[in-house]
């Protein structure tokens, strides 16, 4: 058996019929010693693209056939925006987008966080609420903020509207981001990509780009 959430403690374990639902380790409200995000000295200007950080990866990677394309802007604080078109290709039911594409784009704007405060962070927790069905070919404005930073841990929600980025909310999700190391991804990345991101100098400038020279 895997690592419990609940740290082995039986008190913060349900019974749900015969399986176990343990709760969560850590929730998605900040503690109250959190701190206010930062925005980095160096985060791309209000409006500026946020580039890919790697082009095979589902949201926003150019040269990933099968992703969302998602092209995220820095906003003015710390916060960024982005736009995503629904598309036959990520239907659920006739016409509409599937649920787990939506909470993929909204996941991937959270992600470009990363570039208003400099951190390398991966989704911990994301919890997603759908508001209203999302028909093929709209346009969905997502806007994705951090909210607190405690350590390691991000605290970050995000919206998805319709009809314009002041239109009625059809998706939003909070979500708890954790601080990792570049080592992250290369201790746990399959061996043949790692090896193909390594050879790409860009690639390695992308991933770099964050650490503190010592
Ligand atoms: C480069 C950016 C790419 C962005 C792409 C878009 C975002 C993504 O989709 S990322 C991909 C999806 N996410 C992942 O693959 C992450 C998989 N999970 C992991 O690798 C690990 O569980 C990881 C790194 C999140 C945490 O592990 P680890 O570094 O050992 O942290 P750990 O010491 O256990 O926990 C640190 C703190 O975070 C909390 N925490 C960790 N995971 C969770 C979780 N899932 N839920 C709630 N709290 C959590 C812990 O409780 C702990 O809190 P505290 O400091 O108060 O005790």
């Amino acid at each position: 058996m895997g690592p419990a959430w609940h740290g082995g403690d039986p008190a913060l374990c349900t019974a749900v019929g015969s399986a176990l639902v343990t709760a969560p380790k850590t929730s998605l409200t900040p503690p109250p010693g959190a701190l206010a995000p930062q925005r980095h000295p160096e985060a791309p200007a209000p409006g500026e693209p946020i580039g890919s950080h790697y082009d095979q990866c589902f949201g926003c990677g150019t040269g990933q056939p099968h992703g969302l394309h998602l092209q995220a802007r820095a906003g003015e604080g710390v916060n960024v925006i982005a736009e995503f078109t629904v598309t036959p290709d990520h239907q659920g039911a006739p016409g509409l987008a599937h649920g787990g594409v939506l909470a993929s784009a909204l996941d991937e704007t959270l992600g470009a966080l990363n570039w208003m405060m400099h951190v390398i962070s991966v989704t911990g927790r994301l919890e997603t609420d759908f508001l209203r069905p999302v028909p093929v070919e709209t346009v969905l404005h997502l806007d994705a903020q951090v909210r607190a930073v405690d350590g390691r841990k991000i605290y970050c929600s995000a919206t998805g509207r319709i009809g314009g980025p002041d239109g009625p909310l059809a998706v939003r999700a909070d979500a708890l981001f954790i601080e990792v190391k570049v080592e992250h991804f290369i201790d746990n990345g399959r061996d043949e990509e790692i090896r193909a991101a390594m050879e790409d100098p860009d690639q390695v400038r992308r991933a770099r780009a964050f650490e503190v020279n010592p």
